[in-house]
């Protein structure tokens, strides 16, 4: 909670280290010039540095002097150029440099790790509308794949200290150390409004004092997300490993083999499938069908990954060739190849859905899940075929959120049941897999 000065207790010129315990303090001299640090949390952040700083010892007489008040991170001028055209000036923080990519706004309340760690964000920056951010700072638990895939952030503020047992970085130097840029201070609802109105659009976001603006902009107008590449770099440098050796504690009796493709998988589905007795084999997006069905698996997955799913169609005809041989489910990029295998098409939608608080609809049942979402594409439900049923739609733009065709055995998602982040209503989705799954089996 921010705190404003006028709650600070006042003190006098002869005030002493053991009553105030404040920041950068130096002999008094001029008590007119006396002000103080606007919040409390600037005083807890630097008292300690201070009084190594002065080395004053408990009793010295002090002042607090707001001049000396520095911001404990980096700061530098930084600008987001968006291809509208328009220049928004912004402080940086994490990396330093120029980057080029779409911009996306997400409403996810917390969960930032989760997404700075989602590899469909591949090659996007994310502009988050909640203002602050920071402020439980990052964990080696919640990361949601082996690197940070998106490529800046955007925030309002920036929280100034960490606070969550958990902690082990702060966000600043966790981004700084993987080279992914950031950028806070500026108008994070002026530009959602903006990407609500025309759309996504493309960014650039620059720390360069040295480019001029009609340079930046050039950037934007000359930029296409390569998404073959996008797929492909999951899993570039990895071995194909076989055995999902996550969490191995608590695993699953290994009831049913899921062969998961990997187009880009969040961690949080594999550790799903586990908790529901599945034993999972990871193969690359590349991975051909007929391979894959010499595996005799129960069910097959098929991932959320980044970019354009018509622009993959080696991995639509693997999907082709695998539904209808054995029981699978797609969320995400799995449940557009899915819509596309089945004879339909995906577009791109205005400004996607990026966030944990989408409501979604069972049509079957009425039921109304909370979702998380992260999509800038849809499949479009007139242009499937007979056969194929929309389970799901989203309630805020009726768009299909869900497929099923009974007599293919098969099941898609839209937004993640495996939520991170999120909430977790659509967990059930992967006990309906695994029943799918059973009954394929009788
Ligand atoms: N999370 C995902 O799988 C995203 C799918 C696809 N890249 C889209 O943006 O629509």
């Amino acid at each position: 909670m921010a705190c404003t000065a006028a709650t600070v207790p006042k003190f006098s010129p002869t005030t002493t280290l053991e009553t105030t315990r404040y920041s950068f303090l130096k002999p008094l001299q001029n008590p007119d010039r006396v002000q103080l640090p606007r919040t409390i949390s600037q005083f807890r952040l630097l008292s300690t540095k201070a009084l190594n700083y002065h080395k004053l010892k408990a009793g010295s007489t002090v002042y607090v002097d707001s001049n000396e008040v520095k911001r404990p991170w980096k700061t530098s001028d930084a600008r987001l150029v968006l291809e509208d055209g328009s220049i928004w000036r912004a402080k940086s923080f994490g990396a330093t440099g120029t980057q080029v990519g779409e911009v996306v706004f997400n409403t996810s309340l917390t969960g930032y790790q989760e997404i700075l760690t989602d590899p469909s964000y591949a090659g996007q920056f994310v502009l988050m509308t909640n203002p602050h951010i920071g402020n439980t700072g990052v964990n080696p638990d919640d990361e949601e794949s082996c690197q940070c895939f998106l490529g800046g952030l955007i925030i309002r503020s920036l929280s100034i200290c960490t606070s969550n047992w958990r902690c082990s970085q702060t966000l600043g130097d966790y981004l700084a150390e993987r080279n992914i840029m950031g950028i806070y201070d500026v108008d994070t609802r002026a530009i959602t409004r903006r990407l609500k109105q025309d759309g996504s659009l493309i960014g650039v976001l620059s720390t360069d004092e040295s480019r001029i603006d009609d340079d930046l902009l050039e950037m934007t107008k000359n930029w296409k997300i390569v998404v073959v590449f996008l797929v492909m770099l999951h899993m570039s440098g990895q071995k194909t490993n076989l055995e999902w050796e996550f969490n191995r504690d608590q695993l699953s009796t290994g009831e049913h083999h899921v062969v998961a493709y990997d187009f880009g998988i969040k961690h949080n589905i594999l550790r799903r499938l586990a908790s529901y007795g599945c034993k999972i084999t990871v193969v690359p997006s590349t991975w051909p069908a007929s391979e894959t069905l010499k595996l005799k698996p129960d069910g097959v997955l098929f991932s959320n990954g980044p970019g354009d799913p018509a622009a993959v169609p080696y991995a639509v005809e693997t999907v082709e060739g695998i539904i209808g041989k054995v029981p699978v489910f797609g969320i995400c990029m799995g449940h557009q190849l899915i819509g596309q295998a089945l004879g339909g098409k995906t577009f791109k939608m205005k400004f996607g859905h990026h966030g944990g608080n989408h409501p979604v609809c069972d049509l079957r049942n009425g039921h109304v899940d909370i979702s998380a979402q992260n999509h800038n594409y849809a499949v479009d439900p007139t242009s499937l075929p007979e056969g194929a049923e929309v389970t799901h739609i989203n309630l805020n733009d009726n768009s299909c959120a869900g497929l099923t065709f009974p007599k293919l055995k098969l099941m898609s998602l839209q937004c993640h049941p495996e939520s991170s982040p999120g909430p977790h209503d659509s967990d059930l989705a992967f006990g309906e897999f695994v029943e799918l799954m059973k009954a394929n089996r009788v």
